[in-house]
């Protein structure tokens, strides 16, 4: 099979030698010139044998939608469009049918597996029809990793693939907030004696052992107290879209939410809500004020 990648980033670089390693013939293009193998978009596509499968691995959001327009012009009857990139799933009905009114053949690919994804596999959630689905198959098939599971055709409608790695990814922040708040209250006490050692123990047996523990017991054996790291943690979007989802739909999603909201308290030096918590208990009850720090100083109650 022919491919052309859109997108030769840290994802895109490392995919496209993964599908030439698993035989697919792959074109890449990428703004950067020392990556890319063709000098712009429409000299990828005239290089593309009919029908045209091009894989979009760019930026979600305003890039991914430049790219396909772009592509809706250059591609024609019988091609397909695969968007890999962590899109919207609302986006993908747009894309989908901008693509269907030229002929054009969509399918939305969400894909796990990080920097990890070139020894491992990445797996691979899609949406789309069956015959879109199949035209792409021998590149999935070079993509996902060995084994029974690693590769879902979640459903036949635009944006199955996409809300699929959506609620995945919801379920990551969860999960990793879960092991965060454990490794926290194990760090402020001094019952056990090697916390890293605890963390590596519950690797195998335990009902908690999973790839992320395997990567925080990385993380740990590197730096112990996690002293090199700032408690700040950044989102791209998916658990608001999941969270969001769930508002629409009446879904409880106590945990989620909460793992998406402590984000948002890690970019926060000092807390405008506890401040108003702080001056009513102090309006209501007399109760101490905490004044903020000199420079380089502490801060002690009045
Ligand atoms: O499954 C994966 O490989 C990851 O989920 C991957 O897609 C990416 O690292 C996250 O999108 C980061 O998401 P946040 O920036 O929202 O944490």
């Amino acid at each position: 099979m022919h491919i052309g990648l859109v997108g030769l980033g840290k994802m895109g670089g490392n995919m496209r030698t993964r599908m030439r390693e698993g035989g697919v013939t792959v074109i890449g293009y990428d703004r950067n010139a020392d990556v890319s193998d063709t000098e712009s978009l429409e000299a990828l596509v005239e290089q593309l044998p009919t029908p045209k499968v091009v894989w979009v691995m760019v930026p979600a959001g305003g890039p991914t939608h430049d790219t396909i327009t772009a592509l809706a012009d250059l591609l024609g009857e019988g091609d397909l469009v695969v968007d890999g990139g962590n899109s919207r799933w609302t986006d993908d009905k747009i894309h989908a049918d901008l693509l269907a009114a030229k002929g054009i053949g969509f399918v939305d690919c969400g894909v796990s597996g990080g920097v990890w994804g070139l020894q491992n596999g990445y797996a691979l959630m899609c949406g789309g029809s069956t015959a879109d689905v199949a035209k792409a198959q021998p590149a999935f098939d070079a993509l996902r990793p060995e084994g029974e599971s690693g590769f879902v055709h979640a459903g036949q409608q635009p944006g199955a693939g996409h809300f699929s790695k959506m609620v995945h990814n919801g379920i990551e922040y969860a999960v990793m907030q879960a092991y965060a708040e454990g490794w926290e209250l194990l760090e402020a006490t001094d019952v056990v004696d090697n916390v890293p050692e605890v963390f590596a123990s519950w690797r195998e047996g335990t009902v908690i052992r999973s790839w992320l523990l395997d990567l925080l017991v990385t993380a740990i054996e590197d730096d112990t107290h996690l002293d090199k790291i700032r408690g700040y943690a950044d989102d791209s979007g998916e658990g608001r879209w999941t969270v969001e989802a769930a508002i629409d739909n009446a879904v409880p999603m106590n945990v989620i939410a909460a793992s998406l909201f402590a984000r948002f308290s890690s970019r926060q030096d000092d807390s405008p809500a506890m401040k108003a918590v702080a001056a009513m208990r102090n309006q209501f009850g007399g109760h101490a004020l905490h004044t903020p720090p000199p420079p380089g100083g502490d801060a002690n109650p009045d």
